[in-house]
């Protein structure tokens, strides 16, 4: 008895995120969500999968206040979402970084607007550059960069800020498969060292198996929650040892079994 109380009071404490009764449709027409119930506690990676059109992005976008559900409601720490807040930062797709700013400039953006001194937010900027493995391309333009370091430039930002949650809209898509796994790789660390809560979209059943502590997979639209999982990798190891664990690659198999019924 006293052991069910301690847990569940954990829980409620460690509960950043609960996504209660979201429906949405858009223009009365397209039902993108329906009756989707969820929490998210902190320092967890967690996975939006399943087919395409399946309302993931959408999702995404009630949990950061940029779209509002047709019913139901987002609550962070309890409180009901009415627009996007400082503790939730979307980094988005298309990176969003200002052309004519550096790297720095760039990452401590969120800060400027917070209204954080100069010297205060490009230490912290700066910080945040390192962990992203950007160290010395502080004083780099966008156009200078790869896709995929833009895209560590909006994780940058995002983390400056401090927000809680981290929301990212599949983070992996428009980088070649290299950076993609060394980008995977940091993902991994930073949610150890952060522990923040990340949330992402991705297409990718390989990506959500090895990244996640939960996948939450979606059914084809009108998307509902079909299942969720929770694999049990040991990432401590070599990250090309990972991917050749049998545990992974008979995860793997067991989604595309269960997605496949869609796709084909
Ligand atoms: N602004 C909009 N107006 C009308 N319909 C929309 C709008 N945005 C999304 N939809 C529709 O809602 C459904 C869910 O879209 P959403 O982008 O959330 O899916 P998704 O799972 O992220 O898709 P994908 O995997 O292809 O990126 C789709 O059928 C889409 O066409």
């Amino acid at each position: 008895m006293h052991m069910t109380q301690t847990i569940v009071a954990e829980t409620e404490a460690d509960q950043i995120i609960e996504v209660a009764g979201i429906h949405k449709t858009y223009g009365n027409v397209v039902t993108a969500l329906q009756d989707i119930n969820l929490g998210f506690q902190r320092g967890e990676l967690t996975s939006l999968l399943g087919p395409s059109g399946c309302g993931k992005t959408t999702l995404l976008k009630i949990i950061a206040g940029l779209l509002e559900p047709t019913e139901g409601e987002v609550r962070v720490h309890g409180k009901p979402v009415t627009g996007p807040g400082p503790e939730r930062a979307f980094v988005f797709q298309d990176f969003a970084l200002m052309p004519w700013a550096t790297v720095i400039k760039n990452a401590a953006f969120g800060l400027e607007l917070k209204g954080v001194a100069l010297e205060e937010r490009e230490d912290r900027a700066r910080h945040y550059i390192n962990e992203v493995g950007l160290a010395g391309f502080e004083d780099k333009y966008p156009h200078e960069l790869s896709g995929g370091m833009r895209q560590r430039v909006g994780l940058a930002r995002a983390l400056a800020v401090e927000a809680e949650v981290l929301l990212m809209d599949e983070p992996f898509s428009a980088v070649d498969e290299q950076t993609r796994r060394k980008f995977q790789e940091d993902l991994i660390r930073l949610r150890e060292t952060e522990n923040k809560t990340f949330i992402l979209v991705t297409h990718s059943i390989e990506e959500a198996v090895y990244l996640s502590d939960r996948i939450v997979l979606l059914s084809p639209r009108p998307g509902r929650l079909k299942q969720i999982v929770a694999p049990e990798i040991d990432r401590s190891g070599d990250p090309e040892a990972i991917r050749r664990n049998t545990e992974y690659l008979d995860l793997i198999d067991d989604i595309w079994a269960g997605l496949r019924d869609y796709v084909e």
